[in-house]
């Protein structure tokens, strides 16, 4: 009799092999967390043998003599499951597909299926040589169930040759999909399955006692679910890891999973220009859908749908609105900026945020928007004039370097500070891999440097602010929790307060893996992707109490509240410089003393004495003379130049910026200009940058 049409049109057959099929019986009872874990792996397995015998198949059915008999149908509990999965992918017959029994041979209580029931069952379809059934019978299913794994291995070890040259590459990094000794790495895994079996290992991670395979430890199931979770996500052991920590394991997977969708699009009124009634009605009118963002915030609104390039219609034009994400608009409202205020917004560029402020202050007062990175900062002019702000000053320096040095005595100061990116994996995924552990050492030691020079920028006695927010679009605890609380030991003159946020976010870690926090650091708001549907987000806000006290070791007073006077002031910014130097690997030089005991203070002749000492300290380092120096200076062009090549962070820091920059991560050039955005607002603090400075007012 020849091949059946089902046959003809599926090609042969499985093996039992193939089909997962052991003679073995398992017990009925449910499957449990692990058993569940080892299917997956096997149908992992499964479906891999399944590409080579399907290949093989077509190799035979060129042609058309099927000379193994299809598989028996050996009476077994059904396994749900696989049969699922494998009826999803396997070309094979519902008879079969019911007749699939679980593999589990190590059952003790497993038994051979009875003759009965092959009988009854029949072993081939109705098209199948009936003298081939004639011939099997309980007694020599063993023999031809052998001598078919034999056929079968010589097949696939061919069909494996041929699978390998053509084999699919994986497109994820590190493939490690099957842990088993038979696994091929290099074939692509199957995702859903691959998804299946994180799904499972959390299931199981999550009730360990109950539903785990006690001979598997915890640390197994945990690195195998990391393992997972790199090839599926495509993240690096060492940032899996790391974000995985911060979370149980199914918070983990949530996270995990949210970084792979996109934030919804918000766009901030900018209330400088419009409100946001009249922004939402012309932008409806032009197609757009979209609601309020959430009652926490007045001026966003998202984005649900749109006929039309948000970056490109009139409203945009005209500077009615930004585009920015809603936890961006976090750190603004923490800082709570008022009219009329001194406001330092460190690393600025694009601007989301600067213009914020300057909106909330209703162009009053002057922020003086700083960024290190010149390309960037242009950007930010951009928004500046766009939004129509105009109390903005736009600076491009080392913000740790220039910063109370050059410029001081602040309301407020706002740090958003330069961050591995990890709250924000959904619109840059390069994180994944990108972010090394370097990364991490050299960004919280550029944080800390930053968020001091904030600290110190602020005026305690400011009537109305003496506050500073630090923020990072980052989740991990190094950049967040470990900055702040690394400053609070540093300067015992500020606090942490309520960010003013209310209860959206969660509190900060106030502990985490061996490391204690301040119990104040549950002030701090922490926003995820997985929670609040927002970028991950980290705000911080502090309250400055006083200067610095003098005399205390390593910089830090031992007590807050001290004296506000002159005197104070001036010292604590010596102290600052010396932490500072310290932390930088700068050189501290006798100058840093002589730094204006009033914030804002400077004034040209001050600058004057500071610019020639740094000139000199300048030449020096290059091996120059300075008193040659000093002969040429009345040639404007040679006084230009010299200048220009003078930084802010020098004139007080000398020049041993070269581990400094070493560590930045932006690498940014030391800057010499100011831009100003504004003329009319600059304020007495501006003389400040005359002498070498060419200031850009626009
Ligand atoms: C998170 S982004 C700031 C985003 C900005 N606050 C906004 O809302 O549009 C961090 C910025 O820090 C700048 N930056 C990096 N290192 C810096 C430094 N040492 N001083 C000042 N700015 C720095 C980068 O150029 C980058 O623009």
């Amino acid at each position: 009799m020849g091949v059946g049409n089902r046959m003809k049109k599926q090609g042969m057959p499985m093996s039992l092999q193939e089909m997962g099929i052991d003679r073995k019986r398992k017990s009925t009872a449910k499957d449990s967390g692990p058993t569940k874990l080892v299917k997956l792996d096997r149908a992992l397995r499964q479906q891999e043998t399944e590409k080579k015998s399907k290949k093989k198949a077509r190799l035979a059915n060129r042609d058309a003599q099927i000379t193994v008999p299809p598989p028996m149908p050996i009476a077994a509990e059904e396994d749900d499951d696989i049969e699922e999965i494998l009826s999803e992918d396997l070309d094979i017959s519902d008879n079969a597909a019911q007749a699939l029994p679980d593999d589990d041979t190590s059952a003790s209580d497993s038994v051979l299926a009875s003759d009965d029931e092959i009988q009854q069952k029949g072993m081939f379809s109705e098209d199948e040589d009936s003298d081939a059934i004639e011939t099997l019978n309980a007694a020599n299913i063993e023999g031809l169930s052998r001598k078919l794994d034999a056929e079968q291995a010589q097949q696939e070890a061919e069909a494996q040759a041929e699978l390998e040259d053509d084999a699919l590459q994986t497109n994820i990094a590190d493939d490690n999909l099957l842990d088993g000794p038979d696994q091929t790495t290099t074939l692509a895994p199957d995702l859903k399955l691959l998804h299946s079996r994180i799904t499972e290992t959390v299931r199981v991670l999550s009730d360990f006692t109950k539903l785990s395979d006690p001979s598997r430890s915890r640390a197994e199931y945990t690195s195998q679910l990391l393992s997972d979770i790199c090839t599926y996500y495509g993240y690096t052991p060492y940032l899996a890891e790391k974000l995985y920590n911060l979370f149980s394991p199914a918070e983990a997977l949530a996270f995990f999973e949210a970084n792979e969708r996109p934030r919804p699009t918000v766009i901030r009124t900018n209330t400088l220009r419009t409100n946001r009634r009249t922004l939402a009605q012309s932008l409806i009118n032009r197609g757009v859908q979209l609601a309020p963002v959430g009652k926490w915030s007045k001026v966003g609104l998202q984005i649900y749908d749109t006929s039309v390039p948000l970056g490109a219609t009139p409203e945009y034009l005209a500077g009615h609105y930004i585009l920015q994400a809603a936890s961006s608009f976090l750190p603004v409202m923490a800082l709570a900026p008022q009219e009329n205020e001194r406001i330092l917004d460190m690393a600025s560029a694009p601007g989301g945020k600067t213009t914020h402020i300057s909106a909330l202050m209703r162009n009053t007062g002057v922020i003086f928007a700083n960024d290190a990175n010149k390309s960037r900062a242009k950007g930010l002019i951009g928004n500046v004039h766009r939004l129509g702000c105009k109390n903005v000053i736009v600076c491009n320096y080392e913000a740790q370097k220039a910063f109370p040095s050059t410029l001081g005595g602040f309301d407020r100061v706002l740090l958003d500070a330069p961050c591995s990116g990890t709250g924000v994996i959904a619109k840059d995924p390069s994180v994944k891999t990108s972010k090394n552990e370097r990364d991490f050492l050299a960004l919280p030691h550029m944080q800390k440097n930053l968020l001091l020079a904030a600290i110190d920028s602020v005026d305690h006695a400011s009537k109305t602010g003496g506050y500073i927010v630090y923020s990072t679009c980052s989740v991990t605890v190094e950049e967040d929790e470990q900055v702040v609380q690394y400053v609070l030991n540093k300067r015992p003159n500020v606090h942490i307060v309520d960010t003013g946020l209310g209860t959206f976010g969660t509190p900060g870690f106030t502990s985490y893996q061996s490391k204690k926090f301040h119990k104040d650091m549950n002030l701090t708001r922490r926003y995820f992707p997985h929670r609040e549907n927002v970028d991950g987000f980290f705000v911080c806000k502090l309250k400055k109490t006083g200067p610095l006290k003098t005399g205390s070791t390593n910089g830090v007073a031992s007590t807050n509240g001290a004296a506000t006077n002159g005197t104070s002031k001036k010292a604590e910014t010596t102290k600052m410089a010396e932490v500072n130097g310290a932390l930088s690997g700068l050189e501290v030089n006798g100058t840093t003393e002589e730094v204006a005991d009033e914030f804002g203070g400077f004034d040209s002749e001050e600058d004057k004495t500071y610019i020639e000492r740094a000139e000199k300290k300048w030449l020096k380092s290059k091996g120059l003379d300075p008193a040659a120096a000093d002969k040429s200076k009345s040639k404007s062009k040679a006084k230009s130049k010299t200048e220009a090549e003078v930084t802010g962070g020098e004139k007080t820091r000398g020049a041993g910026t070269d581990k400094a920059k070493a560590l930045s991560a932006e690498e940014p050039k030391d800057k010499t200009k100011i831009n100003g955005a504004e003329k009319a607002k600059v304020n007495g603090t501006q003389k400040s940058s005359k002498p070498t400075k060419k200031t850009k007012q626009q």
